[in-house]
């Protein structure tokens, strides 16, 4: 149901919704996801690495919303990463392109629903910290949910015990062994500029005002972003465990007298700068990760 309930923004997703894309799905394609992965601005050229792809474009899926932003470009891409089946959503949805934040989520439902023991979320986004660069890469340890703190989230709404339960823990939010794995493989392939830290999330799609980014700093945020949070929110609601890569792709301006500005171009930019590492980087990880059973 769409609309409001209680005063928030709301929108149930039905679990029948759900197992129909997973079947429209299953019927076209022949491989079977372990592993999914979402990929943020201008990282979209990872799902053009995969072996074997079958391709869906986002609008000829049942029940999946459509990519509006540059830089997503809105297809689910089956195939093969580091010997592993996975799915790749090449481009995601944002709560400011007007979508419900539980319906954004609802291609995560679906590629868990599809045998994903692991989603691994990738993201743009702007540095708040001072040791972080242009081009660094962020293991995600944690974040802050501006919007989930005054009630935008995407379990919000009558719940569905198939889904897993209304009460997610979020204390381990992000897989502490995959937080080590990745840090170990950057190390193995000498990339020397990834971090390990916080994201915060804001609804977007304004970038910062100077005194929201020191706000952020001082809630202890290393980086800022406009998505990811509702995807792993939902993950970890239905028991699977999450990686977060983010890309500094710009410092956040925070002060007052600055002359530059942020803008998507130059977001998609480093994206485009550090795609390749990013490519070898994940698909080490795809490569590494262990599942049991
Ligand atoms: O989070 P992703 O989708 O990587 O994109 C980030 O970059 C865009 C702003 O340039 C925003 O959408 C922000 O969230
Ligand atoms: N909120 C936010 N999101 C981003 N995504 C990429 N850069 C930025 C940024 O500076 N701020």
């Amino acid at each position: 149901m769409n609309g409001y309930k209680n005063g928030y923004p709301c929108q149930t997703i039905k679990y029948e919704d759900v197992q129909n894309t997973v079947k429209y799905l299953r019927n076209r394609t022949t491989i079977r996801p372990v592993l999914a992965i979402i990929c943020g601005s201008g990282l979209g050229g990872l799902a053009n690495t995969l072996e074997d792809q079958e391709a869906f474009a986002y609008k000829d899926i049942p029940n999946f919303l459509v990519s509006t932003v540059p830089g997503h470009a809105g297809r689910l891409v089956f195939g093969r990463l580091g010997g592993k089946e996975v799915v790749c959503m090449q481009g995601r949805f944002h709560c400011y392109e007007g979508y419900p934040v539980a319906r954004i989520t609802l291609s995560v439902r679906v590629m868990i629903e599809l045998g994903a023991k692991m989603l691994i979320v990738t993201n743009a986004s702007g540095g708040l910290n001072s040791d972080y660069k242009v081009g660094d890469l962020m293991v995600m340890k944690d974040h802050i949910n501006l919007p989930g703190l005054t009630g935008i989230n995407p379990l919000i709404g009558s719940t569905d015990d198939r889904f897993g339960p209304r009460f997610v823990p979020l204390s381990d939010a992000y897989n502490k062994k995959y937080r080590d794995l990745a840090k170990e493989i950057a190390q193995e392939l000498g990339m020397d500029y990834l971090k390990e830290g916080i994201y915060v999330f804001q609804s977007g799609p304004c970038f910062e005002t100077v005194t929201e980014c020191c706000l952020f700093r001082m809630l202890g945020a290393d980086v800022t972003g406009m998505s990811s949070v509702p995807e792993v929110i939902v993950a970890r609601q239905m028991g699977v465990d999450v990686l977060g890569i983010s890309l500094v792709t710009n410092k956040c301006i925070r002060t007052y007298d600055a002359v530059e500005v942020a803008n998507h171009e130059e977001v998609l930019e480093t994206g485009r700068m550090r795609a390749k590492d990013m490519e070898r980087f994940v698909a080490k990880i795809a490569e590494r990760v262990e599942f049991k059973g």
